[in-house]
């Protein structure tokens, strides 16, 4: 019954306006499972490799066709006939017909596309949500969402060095209340900017993209919006940032372009560990950068214990790249994204092992996104806890927390929220 008898993939468009790869999976009792494969900005080393079309250079804007025809000429002939049901299987078979370590021959978004697509065709076939369906009968822990609310780096064109400026509610009592509070604190924070005389445009993932040059500029609008808004920061909405550090570790140093300083390894922690202290802030992605593992070693030591520190590029969802990091002390915390590993079954033995060595999982959205909404059933099915997937203002964002709201109202009284307990702190 759950048997793949067709499988195709086109080329669509995601929320940057680039191409990407879209997968239908459909099953001999006629399901069919759909998936739209994202796409990132400041990309770990590491990942799986995306294929496009032109010169890797100046990917963006490129096409994916050739990823298209890898799965309308070569992947669809090799699972059609599998069994749905056996994920393993399906992903193994992928992975084995690419032959390369990162998915550069046929491309880690022509896999992610069948590899998810798979999972929701079973899902359907099986009249199951896909939470359920991946995560079992305990699959009812819906996550904190962490709300990116100032763009800078990579994702805006301001002068800000961080990446992202996140709220988490962590006070709340359900999703849906975390949802309602983050809203009402993005629009008090688009009033206070524009009162300030700042730009209330938006970046990448629809968080403001203002004219400020420092993390505490970021931060103390971040902090009075939420005091105005009528929460308190810390207990009922914590702060987390993203300062991608890849993204301008430069030779050795932390090149602070946009304020004009450059800080050594040590000075680039320190500062980050003055901002713990002066702010609530209780997670910090990518701190450092991914080739600076001693910095990642030292941050983790001084810092670990009072701060979420989540891996992305040091980790790029890659199992064996965790495995090395937890066994030096990097981190204690990783961010998953699909499309960095390019296969499901990757990426939930990434999330077991995760737990099993009491690292925190943040499940996560990619920079460039589409309508497409798995990751929301993915954080329930993992019970991580965590979910960060943009703003509150573009529909490519909302449609993951929109999914969250109905998957916490079909699960009723069954539903718990992860709250304080999710990042490590206590509630
Ligand atoms: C979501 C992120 O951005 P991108 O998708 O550009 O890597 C990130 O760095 O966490
Ligand atoms: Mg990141």
């Amino acid at each position: 019954m759950t048997t793949i008898s067709r499988v195709v993939a086109r080329e669509i468009i995601d929320s940057r306006g680039n191409p990407t790869v879209e997968v239908d999976v459909e099953l001999k009792d006629g399901s069919l499972g759909r998936a739209a494969v994202p796409s990132g900005a400041s990309t770990g080393a590491r990942e799986a490799v995306e294929l496009r079309d032109g010169d890797p250079s100046r990917f963006h804007g490129k096409g994916v066709r050739r990823a298209v025809d890898a799965v309308n000429e070569t992947i669809a002939d090799a699972v059609t006939g599998l069994d749905a049901e056996d994920q393993a299987t399906v992903d193994a078979t992928m992975i084995e017909l690419d032959g390369t370590p990162t998915k550069s021959r046929l491309g880690a978004n022509a896999l992610l596309g069948v590899s998810l697509a798979t999972a929701k065709a079973a899902a359907v076939a099986h009249r199951m949500p896909l939470y359920r369906y991946v995560g079992g009968v305990d699959a009812r822990l819906l996550p904190v969402p962490m709300m990116n609310i100032v763009n800078g780096g990579a994702h805006a064109d301001n002068p800000l060095d961080f990446q992202e400026f996140m709220i988490a509610p962590i006070g709340a009592a359900t999703f849906a209340e975390a949802v309602r509070m983050g809203s009402e604190v993005f629009h008090t924070l688009r009033a206070s900017l524009l009162a300030a005389g700042h730009s209330v445009n938006v970046g990448d993932e629809g968080g403001f993209a203002p004219d400020l040059r420092t993390a505490e500029e970021a931060l103390d609008f971040v902090v009075r919006a939420i005091e105005r808004t009528g929460y308190k920061p810390g207990t009922d909405i914590t702060l987390v940032m993203d300062p991608a550090a890849s993204e301008f570790h430069e030779e050795g140093e932390y090149v602070y372009a946009g304020e004009g300083v450059r800080r050594s390894s040590a000075e680039h922690a320190a500062y980050l560990a003055e901002l713990v202290e002066r702010y609530p802030v209780a997670s910090i992605e990518d701190p450092m950068g991914e080739d600076d593992h001693e910095g990642w070693r030292d941050l983790t030591a001084r810092l670990g214990d009072r701060c979420q520190l989540t891996g992305d590029d040091v980790f790029c969802t890659n199992e064996a790249l965790l495995r090395a990091g937890i066994r030096d002390g990097v981190a204690n915390s990783v961010l998953v994204k699909v499309n960095q590993i390019g296969t499901l079954t990757e990426t939930l033995a990434t999330v077991s092992t995760a737990h099993r060595a009491g690292y925190t999982v943040v499940m996560s959205h990619r920079s460039g996104e589409t309508e497409d909404t798995t990751i929301a059933d993915l954080a329930v099915a993992t019970g991580c806890g965590q979910i960060k997937t943009g703003s509150l203002s573009r529909a490519d964002r909302t449609a993951k927390y929109n999914q969250l709201v109905r998957i916490e109202e079909e699960l009723g009284t069954q539903a718990r929220y992860a709250g304080a307990a999710a990042l490590g702190l206590r509630g």
